[in-house]
């Protein structure tokens, strides 16, 4: 089985194949070639300078010796020096992108401009001058050129690595305090393969052509030893005599050459995950089976859906006890404030949430709390924990990681397309709580089968793009909840998912709130939903808490404060009830400014002005 789907994977990758075809020829042609041509390769004649003809096909040297012959030969040692040079470069270059990613920001930066000044050195010029000053030789060329390659890996990894280092999936193993030589090998290094391995393609191209042309200008192999170079710096005198020596060693890089870009191209599809073509991706239908019946249609239907259900935190009509305290937050970049003295704290079973336009400050705020703050980005706080476990300081990473769950915005961008997701999904239970694999396998096909996640045994084999985004949400919901954390942390979990499936979303956050008394600290631009899913809802308008209001009051449309009934004219909802759909335009020091077609209001109606809808409100 597993056989016929790579024959599949092969024959659907031409570039792969021909790549293939052409290297592996070549390699039979420097294995075979030197035992079995050397004589006519290197044994002096009296027939020099022969043209080509029926004992010759290519003529012969000035000394007698077959022109192909010798090509063929030289075929062995060329592919053997640009091999191991490019094999030098990709591993030194590899290691140094990989430790200068992981360096401290002031020393990651000095090193990529001079990674940088190294690139922008030609690399001919480069390994002409570490040539000339080793001297000319086989050894000399090979180091010359590995050295030469080193910057072009080290940048590239660098480069991808950063791009990849915010991905959820490595924010998430960061919470789960993996440490940093793990999470390179783990979930950086396997998602930046395919470009290392186009440009270990593309290198080794170049490594050949180097090479060669040291060899060319008498700075590479020596006589008697002879590669391509060294056959077309011999046959110069001659080229223009006798053009057809020049023939086979020409012939040969090109056609070298072509070989191993092709391969790279084919390689780089093949361990793309994403390109396999494994098993086919389950029908969208199958994502909204399951014993919950989805909403029927509209936008509405996620809070309809909520309402019967009700808050845990609302229908209990108590504070609870502060499980999460945020007192006094401030987040800065340099001297940019983005989070600005914000208050609020969520007890056990309670759900607050954040609404606020883009850039208000809602994920940085939960990234603060979760300690996942990008570098150059600082919280102060005069208090910020979870029950006993300070937030501030350097909390203990197990703790962290079971206490705390997190299901991000991008369902497909939370997990690591290179692994399976039983892997990651049983990680936290395996590193975290001892469980043996198969025992965390088993839980988590039970977690999933509860949050309603169709064939979970299948799921668990299959890769992340093989699956629905609301299945995979689903499952990241599940994975959050294997440590059965204290809270959960939801940032936007709806926003990638059509509606239907944002209803059956929400629905088991809220039963995951009551059954285990989860706080939940859940971010959106959705007012509506959060209004049906929040016990406590606070308002954020540029890094500030404008209002505090609850979940209550934005269902019946009672809120008071300029900002949040602009947020509420803004929502499709309000047009479906009959209002006008209004752009928001309030700002925090422009008083007259109000959503067209909301009723006039001023700013005095401050969240110090309104009572406290959580403990601590600023
Ligand atoms: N690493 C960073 N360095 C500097 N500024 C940042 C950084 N990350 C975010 N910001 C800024 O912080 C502010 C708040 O961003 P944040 O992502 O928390 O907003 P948000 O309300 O979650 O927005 P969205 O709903 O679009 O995700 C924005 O102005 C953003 O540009």
């Amino acid at each position: 089985m597993a056989t016929d789907t790579a024959v599949r994977q092969w024959r659907r990758n031409p570039s792969l194949l021909s790549g293939a075809a052409i290297l592996g020829l070549l390699i039979v042609v420097a294995l075979v070639a030197p035992p079995l041509l050397s004589g006519s390769a290197e044994t002096l004649t009296d027939d020099a300078r022969l043209g080509p003809g029926a004992g010759h096909l290519l003529g012969t040297d000035a000394f007698g010796r077959d022109v192909l012959a010798r090509a063929l030969v030289a075929t062995r040692l060329t592919l053997l020096m640009a091999a191991a040079a490019t094999a030098a470069s990709f591993v030194v270059g590899v290691a140094i992108g990989a430790l200068v990613h992981l360096a401290p920001g002031w020393l990651r930066e000095t090193c990529l401009r001079l990674i940088d000044s190294a690139v922008a050195f030609p690399s001919l010029v480069l390994a002409l001058v570490i040539a000339a000053v080793l001297g000319p030789g086989t050894g000399s060329a090979i180091v010359a050129i590995a050295v030469a390659g080193v910057p072009g890996f080290a940048r590239l990894t660098a480069n991808l690595a950063a791009t990849v280092a915010d991905k959820d999936y490595v924010l998430t193993a960061r919470l789960l305090g993996v440490p940093g030589l793990r999470i390179l090998g783990r979930h950086v290094l396997p998602n930046i393969s395919g470009p290392l391995l186009v440009l270990l393609s593309s290198s080794f191209t170049l490594s050949l052509l180097d090479i060669s042309s040291l060899s060319f200008v008498g700075l590479g192999v020596q006589s008697p030893q002879y590669d391509w170079g060294r056959l077309l710096n011999e046959a110069l005198p001659s080229i223009f005599a006798q053009p057809s020596i020049v023939l086979a060693p020409s012939i040969m890089l090109i056609v070298t050459g072509v070989g191993a870009m092709l391969l790279g191209d084919g390689v780089a599809s093949l361990v793309d995950p994403r390109t396999r073509g494994t098993a086919p991706a389950p029908a969208r239908t199958a994502d909204a089976a399951g014993p919950a019946a989805p909403a029927q249609d509209g936008a509405a239907q996620a809070p309809q859906a909520l309402q019967a259900s009700g808050g845990a935190g609302a229908a209990s009509g108590t504070e609870p006890d502060g499980l999460l305290t945020v007192a006094g937050l401030t987040v800065r970049a340099g001297d940019r404030t983005l989070v600005d003295d914000v208050s609020f704290t969520i007890g056990a079973g309670q759900i607050v949430g954040l609404v606020g336009e883009s850039g208000s400050g809602k994920s940085t705020i939960a990234m603060a709390v979760a300690g996942l703050l990008p570098e150059g980005v600082r919280a102060n706080a005069s208090r910020l924990a979870l029950g006993d476990l300070d937030l501030l300081g350097t909390p203990p990473e197990r703790r962290l990681a079971t206490e705390i769950g997190i299901v991000y915005q991008d369902p497909i961008g939370t997990f690591n397309p290179a692994l399976r997701l039983g892997t990651q999904l049983t990680e936290v239970a395996r590193v975290h709580l001892g469980t043996p694999r198969r025992q965390a396998a088993q839980d988590m096909v039970r977690a999933l089968a509860d949050i309603h996640v169709t064939e979970p045994g299948r799921r668990l084999r299959q890769h992340p793009h093989e699956l629905s985004g609301g299945m995979l949400q689903r499952a990241s919901i599940a994975s959050a909840m294997t440590t059965n954390p204290r809270l959960l942390i939801a940032d936007e979990p709806t926003t990638a998912l059509d509606v239907t499936v944002q209803a059956e979303v929400l629905r088991q956050f809220r039963r995951i709130n009551r059954e285990h008394g989860t706080a939940m600290l859940f971010i959106s631009h959705d007012i509506g939903v959060v209004g049906v899913l929040c016990d406590t809802v606070l308002v954020l308008h540029g890094g500030r808490v404008v209002d505090r209001t609850t979940g209550g009051d934005l269902r019946r449309g009672t809120v008071t404060h300029p900002y949040t009934r602009a947020l509420l004219a803004a929502t499709p909802a309000a047009v479906e009830a009959g209002g006008t759909l209004s752009a928001v335009r309030w700002t925090a020091d422009a008083d007259a400014a109000q959503p067209s077609g909301a009723p006039s209001d001023d700013l005095s109606d401050t969240a110090a002005d309104r009572p406290p809808a959580a403990e601590g409100s600023r």
